[in-house]
């Protein structure tokens, strides 16, 4: 199988069967999780892609917990769907924080946690880019998720990296934003392939990009997503991982 045959963009049946496989076989979501995807999944047909799939929400909690995990910021709530994958990946002692400019979407978010029982999402309602730079953590961040607006990630990346200075700026840990080692995870990096390849015949998704814009992605957002993939891959202090699965994972690791 060629490496492009791969889960992410398969539309073949050997490529659903090798991802329910994965599926199965791989951790298992707490109920509350699968219900509340699939509750969201059927209300709201036209948006519930915004959310991360269940299974790149497997991925991310193996994840988290592979690196003891403790506080997550969440950069684009929407329901609060994923803040809840983040919740249960770091435990009732951990703390995740989301960043949210719609109020509509984060009273929902704020519903559904209530709901659950869900004590340790918090919600800071505004712009990101305004926000951002207010945020005054009590320790800096294990993780930070970028999935609210594609064309500003190169800016989440500048505004991360200037309130998490390197270790050579002088013992300054407290301040930091992210941690030594910590993680700045890209959702949708590769935006349907866009990134890649937008010549005919080789992305069957542009047929569908030029008819309906708006459900996909703007020529913004790829150009900013590609600018955002070239600028983690040339910053000297992040070591990146860019996973093809889903609409593409940026894992860039804060090495100093
Ligand atoms: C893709 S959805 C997030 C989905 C969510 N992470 C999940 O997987 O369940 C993007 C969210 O980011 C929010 N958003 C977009 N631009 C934003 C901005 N500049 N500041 C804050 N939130 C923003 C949108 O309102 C939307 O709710």
């Amino acid at each position: 199988m060629k490496s492009s045959e791969t889960v992410l963009y398969a539309t073949d049946i050997l490529g659903q069967r090798v991802t329910e496989y994965s599926e199965a076989k791989s951790l298992e979501l707490p109920q509350h999780l699968t219900d509340y995807h699939a509750e969201i999944v059927r209300a709201q047909p036209t948006t519930s892609d915004y959310m991360i799939s269940t299974f790149q929400s497997q991925a991310l909690v193996w994840l988290a917990r592979l690196m003891g995990a403790k506080r997550v910021l969440e950069i684009g709530v929407f329901l609060g769907y994923s803040g809840m994958v983040w919740s249960h990946a770091v435990g009732p002692d951990g703390l995740v924080t989301g960043i949210e400019f719609n109020p509509s979407y984060a009273d929902k978010a704020h519903t559904a946690f209530a709901e659950r029982g869900i004590q340790n999402c918090e919600i800071i309602l505004g712009p990101a880019l305004e926000q951002i730079p207010l945020l005054a953590p009590a320790q800096p961040y294990d993780i930070i998720f970028l999935d609210a607006k594609k064309s500003e990630y190169p800016s989440y990346l500048s505004a991360i990296l200037s309130r998490s200075p390197p270790s050579s700026a002088g013992p300054n840990e407290q301040a930091r934003l992210l941690r030594k080692g910590g993680l700045v995870v890209a959702d949708n990096a590769l935006r349907r392939g866009l990134v890649a390849t937008d010549k005919p015949g080789e992305n069957p998704w542009l047929d569908l990009e030029a008819r309906n814009r708006s459900a996909y992605a703007s020529d913004e957002d790829v150009d900013r997503l590609a600018e955002y993939n070239e600028l983690v891959r040339g910053c000297a202090r992040l070591e990146v991982f860019v996973c093809p699965l889903w609409d593409g994972v940026s894992l860039a690791r804060l090495v100093d």
